[in-house]
């Protein structure tokens, strides 16, 4: 990950000395965020975004609206972004979007870019070439774009896109449908998509939807008709799977925490990481504006499909280290495709801690003992860094080896995670 500013080659975690009492409020959700900026560049008018998450994620995707002609205003200490739309049909120049590290990018900014009958090279860092694009290109030249590329990046793309009935896969990652769904209403006959294999990460599909109607889109199953979207004004909620690090911290710490913002009305499916604690044990309450986990008393054990909410295996994975019987995550092989193969790194570090984890064909059995001293590798994986840190909560000697990775959805995650106490 590149960094600006001294970086620190590891972060010494400090155990907790009393029980949690904290309210936090995480930065926008990564998710959303992406999502409002490429509808918003979509949309004629000028649309205004709150509480926008400013990231290395989201910063790509402020790059990739820009070079497909939106015009954007950020103000990162603000946190909005007011975005100008463009119709991609009329952008005859060549681009470029560089995605960087990030999957929602650039998995939704190629359908948008094939709109256009200019061509568009969309490329990233040499982790982001390492991650699968097979399913949407492939379904972008069924739509009728060229797409000049070999199932990973970098890829060259342009339009028009005729659109009509597609077929895609949906086992590999939820983005190709989210992004082939935001540039549906721009196809000249809409777009009906076919999933040939079950559908991964459901909620984000079903957040893709909200955000489009935000947006003046609707979408009625898996089909969109021609149309337009609206320039809006839109608020994004505070990001679930950055909650989950201190919901964890709460189960594992003991203590209470509360996360402003997350409210029972959530767009994010990770909220549901709460609905897993409290299932091992922990207290759980829920407002219309708050989620809140208390912890300290046994955890326990749970067996638990996560294909849902994959992005918060890993803190499980640290929550479960402290249980009184093992874990066991289900459904969610498809994250051995993420920032790194997320399975065997979560695996082999807790292994270097001396807890007995062990891989499975789909997913992982964690079972609980205590940490021993140990500088845990990150794999240039945010999530990684975040969830190990948990055990230092716990467990004297942790330590993070590269912790500006987690600059790629949560910059300042280090320094929240010390304000807990
Ligand atoms: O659509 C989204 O915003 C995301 C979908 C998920 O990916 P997959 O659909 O690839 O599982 C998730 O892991 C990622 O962090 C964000
Ligand atoms: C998988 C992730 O990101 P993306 O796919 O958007 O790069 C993540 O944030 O955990």
């Amino acid at each position: 990950m590149a960094h600006f500013g001294a970086v620190p080659d590891f972060i010494a975690v400090a155990p907790l000395t009393a029980p949690l009492d904290a309210t936090v409020r995480p930065p926008g959700s990564k998710s959303i965020t992406n999502r409002a900026l490429l509808c918003a560049a979509l949309a004629p008018g000028t649309s205004t975004l709150t509480g926008a998450l400013f990231a290395d994620d989201t910063r790509a995707m402020l790059g990739a609206i820009a070079a497909l002609g939106a015009t954007v205003e950020a103000d990162p200490a603000a946190a909005t972004v007011t975005v100008a739309g463009v119709d991609p049909r009329a952008g005859r120049s060549d681009a470029v979007v560089d995605a960087r590290y990030s999957g929602t990018t650039s998995r939704f900014i190629l359908p948008a870019a094939a709109l256009r009958p200019g061509r568009t090279v969309v490329d990233g860092t040499p982790q982001l070439r390492a991650r699968p694009f097979g399913p949407v290109l492939d379904a972008l030249r069924d739509l009728g774009a060229l797409v000049s590329a070999n199932g990973f990046l970098p890829a060259t793309v342009s339009g028009p896109l005729r659109g009509g009935p597609v077929r895609l896969s949906g086992h590999i990652s939820s983005q190709f449908l989210s992004g082939l769904l935001m540039a549906g209403p721009l196809m000249t006959d809409g777009l009906s998509v076919e999933l040939t294999s079950p559908l991964v990460s459901v909620p984000y599909v079903e957040m893709t939807k909200a955000v489009m109607a935000a947006f003046g889109v609707t979408v009625d199953g898996l089909e969109v008709a021609p149309g337009s979207y609206r320039a809006t004004d839109y608020a994004v909620e505070p990001d679930a799977s950055a909650a989950s690090y201190f919901l964890g911290a709460a189960a594992i710490a003991g203590g209470t925490v509360t996360v402003r913002g997350l409210g029972t009305g959530s767009l994010q499916g990770d909220v549901g990481f709460a609905d897993v604690l409290e299932r091992m044990g922990a207290k759980v309450s829920r407002t219309a504006d708050s989620l809140t986990v208390s912890g300290g008393g046994t955890l326990t054990g749970v067996d638990v499909d996560m294909a849902d909410i994959s992005d918060t295996a890993q803190t499980l994975a640290a929550v479960a280290v402290f249980a009184d019987s093992p874990t066991r995550v289900r459904g969610i092989g498809f994250i051995r495709g993420k920032e790194t193969n997320r399975v065997a790194a979560v695996v082999t570090e807790l292994r270097r801690a001396g807890i007995d984890a062990v891989e499975d064909a789909d997913g992982f059995t964690i079972h609980p003992g205590p940490p021993r001293p140990t500088r845990f590798a990150t794999y240039d994986d945010h999530r990684m860094a975040m969830s190990l840190s948990l055990l230092g909560l716990r467990a004297p000697g942790i330590e993070i080896a590269d912790p500006g990775c987690v600059a790629k959805t949560y910059p300042d995650f280090f320094s929240a995670l010390a304000a807990l106490s």
